[in-house]
């Protein structure tokens, strides 16, 4: 089966968040499966550095008024179809914001593009490959089901997979002439309290719609997860899926890991210690077996992080350190920074990207702490999962159905794997962080929670059998 994947993201060639991870991740696993997966993504800078010279595909000369070449390359084990359009997406900056953090005022273009040529190449613009169906993520891909919807050509299968319903694609109704719809795709798919809303088209038009986890397919139902679109995910009820991400496991490999200091695995969890030192001396805490938790993240009202900078002095009182990676919003970056200054040896905060830190964060932190307001799926749970790093997550999205509690019945069963709270308050949160304490020095417990943690499957290899079911659905095979 070949499928065309359409994302604004892919790691390891350009990665903001979680999007890129799955949209990395995911064609390598269905590719055991039989699955051939070509990735289209927009040809930014650092994605054209990292494919270096590639072969033209074809030339597009107008979509939506620009002009575009596809470059077919292959990056570590990736089938890519990069759209070069100079004009759009070479640009200084990240893939949505300018270099002062501003959103690019003509974003609504870049991803209509995006969505233009992959309806295109859906509805057999390539004259030796033909997708069976395409499989578009979140809102920069969104248009692609409607494109096709509307153009005159066949349509075929799609899959939506909604990572983050927060981000919607929301722009003025005056751009809809650029779009080139007939007027009633504006009232049958795109109209949003009269703007123009990509990720409601899609919602609308595409044959199946997914999010990555069976929980956050339940919560956007609910007007207090939907973002104000339940009532048309409502809709189509019928073709909603919930399928946990995965991990890639080889990226994240505590044996194997060459950004770590010390590989280690389940029978050897005592070398965790090194890693242990080297963070702290990367972050200046002091020298003590206190836990230390970690927090990596974007820093947002989303990921609760207000209510983490709320209950600092307290993880320290109760003899916690707390390390933080991150960027974000402005004032919680300040608040971070403001902390550290306060409890200098107890609190570290690096501002920024930093993917090898993460993982030296994932593999020497006691626990990370990831107190989400929403959480469609999270990654770096897994990723504490994987190194041993106990997660202490909020109840919500996939961190509900990732993590198994810690509580009096789990343990017993020696079945825990993390730590639960339900309210993400500041009171929830102290409380959580109190029991994380109590269980780290409780060292026996503390261990059997790592291992099990460990031992549980984050690979792709489940959930890429669920999306190779749904996908034979849509072609009307399974
Ligand atoms: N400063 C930093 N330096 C280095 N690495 C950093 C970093 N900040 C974040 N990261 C990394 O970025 C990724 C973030 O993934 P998440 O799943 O937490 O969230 P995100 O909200 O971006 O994704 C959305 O999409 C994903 C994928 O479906 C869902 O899991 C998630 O719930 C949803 O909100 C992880 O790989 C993490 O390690």
């Amino acid at each position: 089966m070949n499928v065309l994947s359409v994302t604004s993201e892919v790691y390891p060639l350009i990665k903001t968040g979680g999007l890129a991870d799955v949209a990395g991740a995911l064609p390598l696993a269905l590719d055991v499966l039989g699955i051939n997966t070509r990735t289209l993504l927009p040809g930014y800078p650092a994605v054209m550095d990292k494919i270096g010279p590639a072969n033209p595909l074809m030339h597009f000369p107008d979509l939506l008024g620009e002009a575009a070449t596809l470059l077919a390359a292959t990056y570590e084990g990736l089938d890519l179809l990069v759209l070069d359009a100079p004009d759009l997406y070479r640009r200084a900056g990240g893939p949505y914001l300018d270099p002062t953090g501003q959103d690019y005022v003509d974003n609504w273009k870049r991803f209509a593009v995006l969505s233009m040529a992959g309806a295109q190449i859906a509805q057999g613009a390539l004259a030796d490959w033909q997708p069976d169906l395409v499989h578009v993520h979140d809102w920069q891909a969104a248009l692609v089901p409607v494109f096709m919807r509307y153009s005159e050509k066949p349509e075929i299968p799609s899959l939506l997979t909604i990572h983050n319903i927060a981000f919607q694609g929301q722009f003025a109704a005056n751009i809809l002439p650029e779009l080139n719809l007939p007027g009633h795709a504006y009232w049958e798919a795109l109209e949003y309290h009269g703007t123009v809303s990509y990720l409601k088209g899609a919602i609308v038009t595409a044959h199946a719609i997914s999010t990555v986890s069976p929980s956050y397919a339940e919560e956007i139902l609910d007007p207090a997860y939907g973002m104000g679109l339940e009532g048309v995910v409502a809709s189509r009820a019928d073709s909603l899926h919930g399928i946990v991400n995965g991990i890639d496991i080889e990226a994240w490999n505590p044996a194997k890991d060459a950004l770590i200091t010390a590989s280690y695995g389940v029978t050897t969890l005592k070398k965790r210690s090194l890693n242990r030192e080297s963070l702290t001396k990367h972050f200046g805490l002091d020298h003590d077996n206190s836990p230390i938790f970690c927090v990596i993240s974007r820093l947002t009202w989303q990921k609760g992080m207000d209510v983490l900078a709320e209950i600092i002095d307290d993880l320290v009182a109760e003899g916690g350190k707390l390390v933080v990676l991150g960027s974000g919003e402005p004032g919680l970056e300040w608040a971070l920074k403001t902390a550290a200054n306060r409890h200098p040896g107890r609190v570290g905060v690096q501002l920024g990207y930093n993917e090898p830190l993460s993982h030296l964060m994932q593999a020497g932190s006691d626990a990370i702490i990831i107190p989400s307001r929403f959480e469609p799926c999270g990654l770096t749970q897994l990723y504490g999962l994987r190194y041993g790093c106990v997660p202490v997550v909020a109840r919500t999205g996939g961190l509900n159905d990732t993590i198994i509690d810690a509580n009096a019945a789990a343990l017993n069963a020696k079945a825990a794997t993390g730590i639960q709270f339900a309210a993400v308050t500041a009171e929830g949160l102290r409380q959580a962080v109190r029991r994380t304490i109590r269980l780290f020095k409780d060292t026996k417990t503390w261990n059997q929670i790592q291992k099990q943690g460990m031992k549980a499957d984050v690979s792709w290899e489940t959930s890429a059998q669920a999306y190779v079911h749904l996908y034979h659905r849509l072609l009307g095979k399974g």
